[in-house]
């Protein structure tokens, strides 16, 4: 076994003993997304600390800690913070809730980020559905010794963010009379943010959307055979000849901003999407 394969099965084991129910859904909160949600819907909230082979949330406005919760009565799994590359994890690391997420058997794994708008036909504040991702962090999750057990050496990316699952939420959206942009979001793996140059050429490759997360994760649950539904919230314009300079601290209050936004609409989508998995 490999190290990253004892963490997860010790953190998996550790959380099917402390948690009442496995859900079906699970859902990871992107920088300053975490607002909407109710604190009488949180059963139990366990510090990432506490699950043992777990990292520790570094970044301001991701709080570490997994929430067992109730979402409009539909139980869910929600991390609240992420691990990113920067912090200095390894890829595998990263991705380990995920991995856990897989062994657990969890259906649905809805990522939300808060991301930068390439796109100059999308506004800021607004949220975009990932119908594909680039993967421009120089890292891959799956790289080392594959396991076997959690899915092929090769796997295919042709749909890695589920056409069902982007169906429903876009059918969620139109229901809270909501607008949600969809297109490509590409991964760098930061922290620094964006020179005018680079920029242009992401715009040139075709994304719409750029931030630090969310792309090993999707690699990750995608391997072991999770639905995806990735959405980002777009917290600043990134455009390459009238670039403002943003901060983590100004990209924090546009996600808080946003955040009832996107509470609205996975308020409405979760419910829909299943209930308890054993
Ligand atoms: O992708 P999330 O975790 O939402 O965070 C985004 O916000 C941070 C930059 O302010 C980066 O980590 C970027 O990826
Ligand atoms: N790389 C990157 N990450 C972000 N996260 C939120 N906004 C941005 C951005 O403009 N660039």
């Amino acid at each position: 076994m490999t190290d990253i394969q004892t963490r997860a099965r010790t953190a998996t084991d550790w959380i099917r003993k402390n948690c009442p129910s496995i859900p079906n859904t699970a859902l990871v909160l992107g920088s300053g997304l975490g607002k909407w949600i109710d604190s009488a819907w949180i059963q139990k909230s366990i510090p990432y600390a506490d699950i043992p082979g777990f990292p520790v949330s570094t970044v301001e406005g991701h709080a570490g800690a997994l929430l067992v919760a109730e979402i409009k009565g539909t139980p869910a799994f929600v991390f609240s913070g992420r691990f990113h590359l920067y912090e200095g994890y390894s890829p595998r690391e990263v991705t380990l809730p995920i991995a856990c997420l897989g062994l657990l058997g969890t259906e649905n794994l809805i990522l939300t980020n808060a991301a930068g708008a390439l796109n100059p036909l999308f506004a800021t504040g607004g949220l975009m559905l990932l119908t594909d991702h680039i993967n421009m962090t120089g890292h891959n999750p799956l790289t080392g010794p594959n396991v076997d057990d959690w899915g092929p050496r090769f796997p295919d990316m042709s749909q890695v963010y589920c056409p069902a699952l982007r169906e429903q939420a876009m059918q969620a959206a139109m229901n809270c009379g909501q607008r949600l942009e969809q297109g490509v979001y590409v991964a760098v793996a930061g922290p620094s943010l964006e020179t005018p140059a680079e920029t242009r050429m992401y715009r040139i490759m075709g994304a719409d959307a750029i931030g630090m997360s969310t792309v090993p994760e999707a690699i990750t649950a995608h391997h072991m055979g999770l639905k995806i539904l990735g959405i980002s919230c777009l917290t600043n314009k990134n455009l390459p000849d009238c670039m403002a300079q943003t901060s983590h601290a100004e990209i924090l209050d546009q996600a808080n901003a946003s955040s009832d936004a996107l509470g609205s609409l996975l308020s409405a989508l979760i419910p829909n999407l299943g209930g308890r998995h054993g």
